[in-house]
């Protein structure tokens, strides 16, 4: 059964909502609800996003504020930079933001992770609103206060963490998403059922025909699944000093990838590809079996998402793992399924075993695996 809020724990005192609706209209209620009208607002968003939903927001937002500005930064990975984070806090001094005045992400996680850090820097720490318009956004970035930008490339370098006061859903901005980033996704949706929740990772292959056809009540089932399984994780270890890590299966090769393709492959099918290497790793140290392998593998391509990669080697591959966050003392921390629904942290994955897991999802040539 499916509630239209959830709570998730900020600190030991507070709580900040996720509440799930089919459009904007209760924005500027729920604004009130938590005491945040009457505050100039900056709303972030990005050039594709901007054209469909930035209206409508700012209206609904015009019932509780007098001081409405926005920013429309270039949309892309690419764009994921120190130099856009700049540019939101010129728009904010220009505009006389102080620590009382709130910025809203509507966007997908780009937006959402640099709305964040933004929030999360400026006089020290503003408070801020996420209007996820990706699933993507809906089911994993909005979710945790993960918040920072890519810097020479190397994913999230720089960043903090700082929660939101409120996640507000419009399950209906991913009417106008491509079924491409609807995907991307999916990538990480699939990585909540592996990790965390087999009954779920069974569901959604049983349930992809509906889902991939945006039937509502399905749809509004994942995104709350998925939503419950990220706040539980992140409510036991906010800052990742342990369990958080396992949100980060399929990443490290993942985040490996998405660099040295230049963000040209997005980042859910990244994860996808990522995904693979640590089943494979899975497989081969005996916790999982061919057959599950096998399932998760089709899973993925179910939902359109790539398993290989072309253009790449695996010793670059490798070399880029390195400089990953998660590395520990000149060890990894390699996120592996201790069984199907279940993942845990090792650090005991040698260059090795890595190589060989790499390999699997290197294509030579020609089409890739489907
Ligand atoms: N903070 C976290 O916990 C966390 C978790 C997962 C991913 N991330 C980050 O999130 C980013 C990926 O997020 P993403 O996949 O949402 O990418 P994105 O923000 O780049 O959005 C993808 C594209 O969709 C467009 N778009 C957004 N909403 C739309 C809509 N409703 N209709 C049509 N187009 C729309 C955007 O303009 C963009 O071109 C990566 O930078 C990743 O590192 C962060
Ligand atoms: O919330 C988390 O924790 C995650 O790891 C979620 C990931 O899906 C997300 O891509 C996150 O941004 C990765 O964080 P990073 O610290 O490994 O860059
Ligand atoms: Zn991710």
């Amino acid at each position: 059964m499916t509630e239209n809020i959830l709570q998730v724990k900020r600190n030991d005192e507070f709580y900040y909502p996720i509440v799930f609706r089919k459009n904007f209209e209760d924005l500027s209620n729920q604004l009130k609800t938590l005491e945040l009208q009457e505050r100039k607002c900056c709303i972030v968003t990005d050039s594709n996003v901007a054209p469909i939903y930035l209206e409508t927001v700012k209206k609904e937002l015009e019932k509780v504020s007098d001081t409405i500005i926005s920013i429309i930064l270039p949309a892309g990975e690419e764009n994921k930079t120190l130099a856009q984070i700049q540019n939101i806090y010129e728009h904010l001094i220009k505009a006389h933001f102080d620590r009382k005045d709130l910025l809203f992400a509507l966007g997908g996680g780009v937006v959402g992770d640099m709305t964040g850090f933004a929030a999360a820097t400026y006089l020290r720490g503003i408070d801020f609103i996420q209007i996820p318009t990706t699933l993507l956004a809906q089911v994993d970035s909005s979710i945790g206060g993960k918040t920072g930008v890519d810097f020479l490339q190397y994913k999230n370098m720089v960043g903090a963490f700082h929660q939101p006061r409120l996640v507000y859903m419009n399950v209906h901005t991913l009417d106008t998403l491509s079924d491409e980033l609807f995907s991307c996704g999916m990538g990480e949706v699939l990585k909540h059922g592996l990790i965390r929740d087999l009954d779920y990772f069974e569901w959604l292959k049983e349930n992809r025909e509906k889902v991939l056809n945006l039937d509502e009540d399905a749809l509004t089932e994942m995104i709350y699944k998925s939503c419950v399984i990220k706040k539980t994780v992140v409510e036991n270890d906010p800052t990742e000093k342990g369990e958080r890590a396992v949100l980060n299966m399929g990443h490290t090769v993942g985040h490996a990838v998405e660099k040295l393709k230049n963000f040209k492959l997005l980042h859910g099918q990244c994860v996808s590809i990522g995904t693979v290497c640590a089943c494979y790793l899975s497989l081969k140290r005996g916790l999982i079996t061919k057959e599950e392998y096998e399932s998760a593998l089709e899973a993925l391509r179910a939902y359109r998402l790539p398993i290989s990669v072309q253009g790449l080697n695996a010793a670059e591959i490798l070399t880029a793992t390195k400089s990953d966050k998660k590395m520990e003392q000149g060890k990894i921390k390699f996120v592996l399924l201790e069984k199907m629904g279940y993942a845990y942290i090792d650090k005991t994955v040698t260059d090795e075993e890595m190589k060989e897991a790499i390999e699997v999802v290197l294509e030579e040539s020609g089409e890739e695996k489907s």
